[in-house]
């Protein structure tokens, strides 16, 4: 992308989308286009449209969806599957109708099947019976996917897919309810500690595996793909190692400083039982993670202090 290119960064107040503003300024880009949902909502088609017509971006990554942990995606299915869907058909369709050189749609490592080989390669997308805790939000995740490879096939749009695992960093969602474990985990355990509370409550059993990127390793594999890649296939980003939700929680303790004890609560569901990504697809064409666990969570903990607590 040139650095005088139109780049629509839909999604631009959140988790993915703030990283993916922050990594093009750092590489001087100095076109970012960006609204929020209260000037554009991307539910709704003729906005779209008008938006695409004046503002005529060149390139757009898709980072614009309805997003949440395991409860959120559990409670409200209908708003998980419908609004992601609406989002999807509206920028996907927009994109190509006025004529946008690439477009990165962001999926979910939870598009793949529940008790998918481990780790899970990108041809396992439809081999199996999804994790019924975010059904609608992964069919409607596969929709994308399917749309994004149709604009491709019947018009050779240069439109690409790519499935993060799960992320954490500065400017996730720290809701109790809604927000995903390690964001949730170092909240209560912070919380803990500044209350001297002698426990924090662990959702499930704490076996589940789950593997986390750091969402600038994200952005900065976001802005690659734009520039490297070019194929049907949905490409997976993570980091190549998963930890269970025990040891995620008692690393967050020890980031923390907290010297409680955790309990695990069994009624809340688990979940996919453990979703680990094969990269090697990714790692061929040159990139690799670079932020290690320890030290993301501690960065975070820290974003979280000076801007949440
Ligand atoms: N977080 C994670 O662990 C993972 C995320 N992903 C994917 O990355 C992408 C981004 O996720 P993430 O950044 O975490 O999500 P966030 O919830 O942090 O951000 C979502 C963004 O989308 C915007 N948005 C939602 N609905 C609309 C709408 N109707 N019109 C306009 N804007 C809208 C929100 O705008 P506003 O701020 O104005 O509400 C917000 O800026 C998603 O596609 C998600 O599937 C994939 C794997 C894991
Ligand atoms: C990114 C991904 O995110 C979601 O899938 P998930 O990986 O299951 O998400 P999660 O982060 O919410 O939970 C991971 C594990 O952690 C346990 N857990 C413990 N204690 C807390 C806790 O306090 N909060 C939460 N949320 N989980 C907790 C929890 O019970 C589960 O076993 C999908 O909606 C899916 O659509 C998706 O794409």
């Amino acid at each position: 992308m040139p650095l005088d290119a139109r780049i629509f960064v839909a999604g631009h107040r959140g988790l993915v989308g703030s990283a993916i503003v922050r990594a093009l300024e750092r590489q001087g880009y100095r076109n970012v286009l960006t609204r929020t949902r209260a000037e554009l909502d991307l539910r709704s088609e003729p906005d779209v449209d008008d938006f695409f017509s004046s503002e005529r971006p060149e390139y757009v990554y898709l980072a614009a969806a309805k997003v949440g942990g395991i409860w959120a995606n559990n409670t409200y299915p209908v708003d998980f599957i419908q609004e992601n869907l609406e989002i999807e058909l509206n920028v996907i369709r927009a994109a190509h109708e006025h004529g946008v050189k690439k477009l990165l749609f962001l999926g979910s490592s939870c598009i793949y099947p529940r008790l998918a080989p481990q780790p899970i390669k990108e041809e396992y997308l439809l081999t199996g019976p999804l994790e019924p805790t975010n059904q609608p939000y992964a069919i409607a995740k596969i929709a994308g996917i399917e749309l994004v490879n149709s604009y491709r096939r019947q018009y050779g749009a240069h439109f690409i897919s790519a499935m993060p695992t799960n992320l954490y960093g500065p400017g996730d969602n720290f809701d109790l309810e809604t927000s995903h474990v390690l964001a949730a985990l170092l909240r209560k355990t912070h919380e803990a500690k500044v209350n001297g509370s002698p426990t924090v409550q662990v959702w499930g059993t704490g076996n589940p595996r789950r593997e986390f990127l750091h969402v600038d390793d994200l952005a900065e594999a976001s802005l690659f793909l734009l520039d490297h890649y070019d194929d049907a296939v949905p490409i997976n980003v993570g980091i190549g190692e998963d930890i269970s939700i025990r040891e995620l929680a008692e690393l967050i303790k020890n980031v923390v400083g907290y010297q409680g004890d955790l309990v695990f609560d069994p009624r809340k569901p688990d979940g996919m039982p453990r979703k680990l990504l094969d990269v090697n697809r990714i790692r061929a064409l040159g990139w690799s993670a670079r932020i290690p666990l320890r030290t993301g969570i501690e960065q975070t903990y820290e974003w979280f202090v000076q801007n949440m607590a």
